[in-house]
């Protein structure tokens, strides 16, 4: 099967409030995005990888890819107003039969990591890195008051990459947009063609930056894993 990734990184970083958009925050002094694509690079199972850019972001991420020396990076295209609408932008700037679809906000995925997603969606028709919940999760009624318990073994946080045929990711894009019906992840989009997602063990480090506090954490992985090397 040959593998391309979409990296989306068209978002808005509301909740992050930085002066700039998340994917071009600096870590060590090198842009968020910059180690995301790298571990795209470093993994031998991907062969291309489109970056789905904000508006206006486009010329900004092709020179940080120019400046990467990135050989893998065949397109950036323009993403939209929802993930999901930046999700079908990249795959549709794809020509592989696998997809990945990673977020820019996640740079510290593995190789390794990628390359095992990569092998489960090969075996089980599509496949998603997730790591087990470790807090006790609640459901709460209408005025926000706790009303149940999922069991917790049954509970994952799912992350990305998640991998999937290409072809069943289109159609699965295409029912989501003919029911109206929208999903903060692909693995949920699988659900409405009655497809499986294999579990992939994922890495607690595999974090989203998303808030404040989510880009120390960061800092800290990143830097141990420069003392590392
Ligand atoms: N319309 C969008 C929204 C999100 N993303 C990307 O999807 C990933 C996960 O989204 P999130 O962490 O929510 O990023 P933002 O949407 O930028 O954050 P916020 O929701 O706080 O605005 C990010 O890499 C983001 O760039 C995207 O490509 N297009
Ligand atoms: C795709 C994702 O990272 C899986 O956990 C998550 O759903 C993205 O959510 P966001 O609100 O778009 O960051």
């Amino acid at each position: 099967m040959r593998w391309g990734a979409v990296v989306v990184a068209a978002g808005r970083g509301t909740r992050m409030g930085a002066a700039d958009n998340k994917p071009y925050l600096p870590i060590a002094g090198r842009p968020v995005l910059a180690y995301t694509l790298e571990a795209f690079e470093r993994c031998d199972a991907v062969e291309t990888v489109v970056i789905v850019a904000a508006p206006g972001e486009e010329e900004r991420a092709r020179e940080l890819v120019a400046k990467e020396g990135f050989r893998k990076t065949a397109a950036v295209v323009t993403g939209g107003a929802e993930r999901q609408d930046s999700v079908l932008a990249g795959v549709n700037a794809l020509d592989t039969d696998g997809v990945l679809v990673h977020d820019a906000a996640r740079p510290l995925v593995e190789p390794e990591r990628i390359a095992a997603c990569c092998r489960s969606a090969e075996e089980n028709g599509a496949a998603a890195l997730a790591v087990p919940v470790k807090d006790t999760i609640k459901v709460t009624d209408k005025d926000g008051f706790m009303v149940a318990t999922p069991d917790r073994s049954a509970l994952w946080a799912v992350q990305t990459p998640q991998a999937f045929a290409r072809a069943e990711l289109i159609e699965a894009h295409r029912l989501a947009r003919e029911a109206g019906a929208a999903a903060t992840d692909d693995t949920m989009l699988m659900e409405l063609l009655g497809r499986t997602v294999a579990v992939v063990p994922g890495d607690y480090r595999n974090l989203k930056i998303t808030t404040p506090e989510d880009l120390l954490v960061a800092e800290l992985f990143l830097g141990r894993r420069q003392e590392e090397k």
